[in-house]
C-alpha cells in the first residue's frame, strides 16, 4: 500500500524566505507521526501544501496515494484535518454544527450522532456550543474531522488550551483513532505528549528537515552515559577526555553526562575504578523528547 504521505524535496519559498526547504518525509498508514519544530519551522506551511491550499515552489508530494494537483480533491475526501482554534457556531448545539458541516461536504447527516458518540460528546449534543469548555470545543472540532470517516487525520496542536484532564482525554481519543487502523499526522508543541502518541516524528527547523525517524531510536542513538563518581568530578573528566570512543562531556553539578556508545558503560565504569575514581551511580542517559529536540532545534 502506498504511504498516507510522502513528500520529496518539497519547498515553498514566500518572496526571499524558504518558509519549507527540500522536504522529505513519509507517513506510513496506520501510524501517528509527529511533525514537529519550533514556531516559524514550516509546519502550517507543509500541511496548507498538502492540502491543496498553498502551491509548492518545487518539489513533489501525495496525500493517500494521489499527488498533488487536480486529482487531489477526490483524496481529501478521506482526510481529516482540525487546525488550530476551530470554527464554531455559538449558538448552535453541537449536533446541529456538525450537521451543518455535513451538508455543506455532502456527507451523510447519520455520521453525526456517530462522531458524536467517538468524541465522547452525545449527552451534551443537544446544547448549544456556547456552554462547551475549551476541551468540548475542541472535542467537536474533532468530531467535524471525523465526519468524512478519514483514513488520515491531521491535526494541529489539538491539545492547545487545553487543562492537563483535557489534554488526556484528547490524548486517549487519538490513541483510539489509531486504534481504528486511521492514520493521524500530529502537529504539536507538547513533546512529552508526541512522546506518548507517535510512533515516528519529523523536526523541522527553518524550513528544513533535522531528524526523522522512530521516537525510540532517535531518542536511544543519542542516548549516552550518566555517571556519579565521590569527590571532584575533575579528575574523572580528565580521565575520561583521553578515552578515544567518547565525543562529549558535559557537567551539570556532580554528574557527568558522557557521549559514548551506551555498551561501554561497564568498559566505562572500570576504567574509572582501576584509575581510583569511586563511581557512586553509573547508568545510560535517559533523554526525552523535550532534550532531544532542543538539542536538535539549537535552543538549548
Ligand atoms: N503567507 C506568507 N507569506 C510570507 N511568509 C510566510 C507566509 N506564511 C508563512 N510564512 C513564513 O514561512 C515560515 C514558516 O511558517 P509556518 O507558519 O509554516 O511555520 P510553523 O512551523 O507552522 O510555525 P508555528 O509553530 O508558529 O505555527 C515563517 O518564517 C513564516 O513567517
Amino acid at each position: 500500500m502506498t504511504p498516507a504521505i510522502v513528500t520529496e524535496s518539497l519547498s515553498k519559498r514566500y518572496a526571499s524566505r524558504m518558509a519549507v526547504e527540500n522536504l522529505s518525509i513519509q507517513v506510513q498508514r496506520g501510524e501517528v507521526f509527529g511533525l514537529l519544530g519550533p514556531n516559524g519551522a514550516g509546519k502550517t506551511t507543509t500541511i496548507a501544501m498538502l492540502l491543496g491550499l498553498v502551491a509548492p515552489t518545487s518539489g513533489h508530494a501525495a496525500l493517500l496515494g494521489t499527488p498533488l494537483g487536480p486529482q487531489l480533491a477526490v483524496a481529501l475526501r478521506k482526510v481529516g484535518v482540525m487546525i488550530e482554534t476551530p470554527a464554531i457556531y455559538p449558538y448552535l448545539n453541537g449536533a446541529e454544527n456538525l450537521l451543518v458541516l455535513a451538508r455543506a461536504g455532502r456527507i451523510d447527516p447519520q455520521r453525526v450522532d456517530r462522531v458524536l458518540q467517538i468524541v465522547g460528546l452525545q449527552e451534551r449534543a443537544k446544547e448549544a456550543a456556547r456552554t462547551y469548555s475549551q476541551g468540548m470545543r475542541q472535542r467537536l472540532a474533532i468530531a467535524a474531522a471525523l465526519l468524512p470517516d478519514p483514513e488520515l487525520i491531521i491535526l494541529d496542536e489539538p491539545t492547545n488550551g487545553l487543562d492537563p484532564a483535557g489534554m488526556v482525554e484528547i490524548r486517549d481519543l487519538i490513541r483510539h483513532l489509531a486504534a481504528e487502523g486511521r492514520t493521524i499526522l500530529l502537529c504539536s508543541h507538547v513533546l512529552h505528549e508526541v512522546e506518548q502518541l507517535c510512533q515516528r516524528v519529523a523536526i523541522l527547523k527553518e524550513g528544513r528537515l533535522i531528524a526523522q525517524g522512530n521516537v525510540a531510536d532517535l531518542l536511544q542513538r543519542e542516548q549516552g552515559i550518566r555517571l556519579r563518581v565521590e569527590g571532584d568530578p575533575a579528575a574523572a573528566i580528565a580521565l575520561l577526555h583521553a578515552l578515544p570512543w567518547v565525543t562529549g562531556l558535559t557537567q551539570e553539578g556532580t554528574v557527568i553526562f558522557v557521549d559514548a556508545p551506551s555498551q561501554r558503560v561497564a568498559e566505562l565504569n572500570t576504567y574509572l575504578a582501576r584509575n581510583d575514581i569511586a563511581v557512586a551511580e553509573i547508568g545510560l542517559r535517559e533523554r526525552s523528547l523535550e532534550t532531544f529536540f532542543l538539542e536538535v532545534t539549537g535552543d538549548r
